[in-house]
């Protein structure tokens, strides 16, 4: 397989780091980018965030420069929550500011670290805004969005992951990727139910339905919750790769979906990287690791099969 650059030198691939506060993106971006370092890939780390004073990577453009989310704060007379809708809207009426800081990293792989508030991604249009003028300076891009995995281990709250999903795949309109990030901390506060391709699959809702209405306190939202899976399901849009950032295979996994999302292609070089750093991590012989592995590595003791649970009922 031939390198990307050659073929179409003006496209420019990256990612866009989004989920809620707290899910891992600043950290994802800086290990995304020694990783992609590691296998040859130049790569800027774009921060996009006005609250994000001083990022732990070395950041080629920081939109704190044009807009920093305490002046807007302390200017406008706004919370944190009304600053940051604004800083976006400040960023979406001055693009040609970044479109002059981005002109200046050429044909590199750029890493997008976007800020955390959902209503930028569910509701707000600046964001989604901004992306499709990268889409118009050519950048092709993938929407990476992490959500924290300890959520799998609440029914409820792994409904309204769903619904979250779901919401900001359709809003921002770009090639998606859905992580479960923090792998290592899937079971921090409670076992899973199921095992985890139940989760990264999003297999028939209808068992953790029924799987919430055990609980006596969900009973009388039982309806409400079998409509939002209905919504999901006929969607059928949402899926997960699971993510540990200090695990090199699961970083494998979710460089492949995301290079499948936006069209990057491996060089040959970058492939043969690739597999001399693996073999040196885990053998010669090693394979692309499956949901499977992922579960066996940080699923302290494995779930219920879906008929195992179906039985217990
Ligand atoms: N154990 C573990 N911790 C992680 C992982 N990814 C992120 N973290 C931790 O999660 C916390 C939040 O990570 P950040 O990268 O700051 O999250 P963020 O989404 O950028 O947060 P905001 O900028 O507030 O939106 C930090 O303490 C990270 O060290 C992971 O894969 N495993």
């Amino acid at each position: 397989m031939s390198g990307h650059a050659g073929a179409a030198s003006s496209l420019r691939f990256g990612q866009v780091v989004i989920g809620p506060p707290g899910s891992g993106k600043t950290t994802y971006c800086r290990a995304m980018q020694e990783f992609l370092t590691q296998l040859g890939r130049k790569v800027v780390v774009v921060n996009m965030d006005p609250a994000n004073e001083g990022p732990p990577y070395p950041c080629a453009v920081d939109i704190a420069e044009l807009v920093a989310l305490d002046d807007v704060m302390e200017g406008m007379k706004l919370g944190p929550n009304g600053g940051l809708l604004y800083s976006m809207e400040y960023v979406e009426a001055n693009l040609d500011w970044l479109e002059n800081k981005l002109k200046e990293h050429g044909d590199c792989y750029f890493l997008f670290d976007c800020p955390g508030q959902v209503e930028l991604y569910t509701h707000q249009t600046s964001v989604k805004n901004i992306f499709s003028q990268l889409a118009k300076w050519n950048f092709r891009l993938a929407a990476v969005h992490l959500v924290d995995s300890h959520f799998c281990a609440d029914p409820a709250k792994f409904i309204s992951v769903l619904c979250t999903s779901l919401s900001t795949m359709l809003h921002v309109e770009l090639p998606h990727v859905n992580i479960l990030s923090k792998m290592d901390l899937i079971e921090q506060y409670g076992k899973l139910a199921f095992n985890l391709d139940f989760y990264t699959e999003v297999m028939d809702l209808t068992y953790l339905l029924d799987h919430l209405a055990a609980d006596p306190f969900f009973k009388k939202f039982h309806r409400l919750n079998e409509k939002l899976a209905e919504v999901i399901q006929d969607y059928s849009l949402v899926s997960f790769v699971p993510l540990s950032v200090k695990d090199k295979e699961s970083m494998i996994q979710v460089l492949r979906a995301v290079d499948n999302a936006n069209g990057y292609c491996f060089g040959d070089l970058e492939e043969r990287n690739l597999q001399a750093m693996m073999s040196a991590a885990v053998g010669a012989d090693f394979q692309f690791d499956s949901t499977l592995g992922v579960q066996e590595r940080y699923v302290e003791t494995r779930g219920k099969t879906v008929e195992e649970e179906m039985m217990d009922l």
